[in-house]
């Protein structure tokens, strides 16, 4: 990948200096996941940070016999970096959703080059407060009803992801079950709300393409609380 491409695909290098860039681009590693394999294991130690060119995956949590997705990430997002920082195990499987194209830098050189740019040091510091203020906004919706907390999950996600089309905004279609786990919200309540929605003409489901296009994001957010 181009310097200038890696750095317009991803919100964490966007204010880095060219140098940088430019270095963590030579140093990087290519990887391709079909969809369902596992990327990184909740438990083994980490040695790279990851970022996801093209694809999807979930970050998943092991809650007994059963597992729990409590995050989607897709194209532009960075995963496995908390391992790195605090030098302990990964926190959570993180599984490809869809074929996934992602690049790795090695911990060594993440953390180093985190020394060197204090522009990056920084932005990546915001979005790391970006992804608490989410978990908190989540909490706050804990009460509210299944579809207010569907709205936001499907507003959040197509803000940080979604690719203008003809129509709306486009994102992956995310299985139910991973939808409604995000969400907090039981399977049922979110196969039946995505229905209402459908019917509304809010969300369209193109299952050739295995992607959602959402025509209302900004009523959707409203529904949200979200402003
Ligand atoms: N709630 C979350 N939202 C987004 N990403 C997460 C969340 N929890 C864990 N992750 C990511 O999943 C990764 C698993 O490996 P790490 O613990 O190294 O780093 C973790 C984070 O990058």
């Amino acid at each position: 990948m181009q310097p200038e491409a890696f750095s317009e695909l991803f919100p964490l290098f966007e204010s880095a200096s060219p140098e940088t860039v430019e270095w963590l681009v030579s140093v990087s590693t290519q990887h391709e996941y079909p969809a369902d394999r596992a990327v990184l294991m909740e438990d083994a130690w980490g040695n790279a940070v990851y970022f996801i060119e093209s694809g999807w995956v979930k970050v998943r949590r092991h809650a007994g016999d059963s597992a729990v997705t409590l995050a989607v990430l897709g194209p532009g997002d960075f995963f496995g970096e908390m391992a790195i920082l605090d030098e302990s195990p990964r926190s959570t499987d993180v599984v490809a959703l869809a074929p996934v194209k992602l690049l790795s830098v090695s911990a060594q050189r993440f953390i180093q080059t985190l020394f060197k740019d204090s522009q990056l040091h920084h932005r990546m510091l915001q979005l790391m407060v970006q992804r608490l203020r989410l978990t908190n906004f989540r909490f706050q919706l804990r009460h509210q009803p299944p579809a207010v907390k569907l709205a936001n999950t499907l507003a959040t996600l197509s803000e940080a992801y979604g690719q203008p089309v003809d129509g709306g905004v486009t994102i992956f279609n995310i299985p139910i079950a991973d939808l409604a786990d995000v969400t907090d919200i039981s399977e049922e309540e979110t196969s039946k709300i995505m229905e209402k929605l459908v019917e509304k003409g809010w969300l369209k489901v193109d299952e050739a393409n295995e992607t959602l296009v959402l025509s209302n994001v900004k009523q959707l957010s409203q529904l949200a609380g979200k402003g």
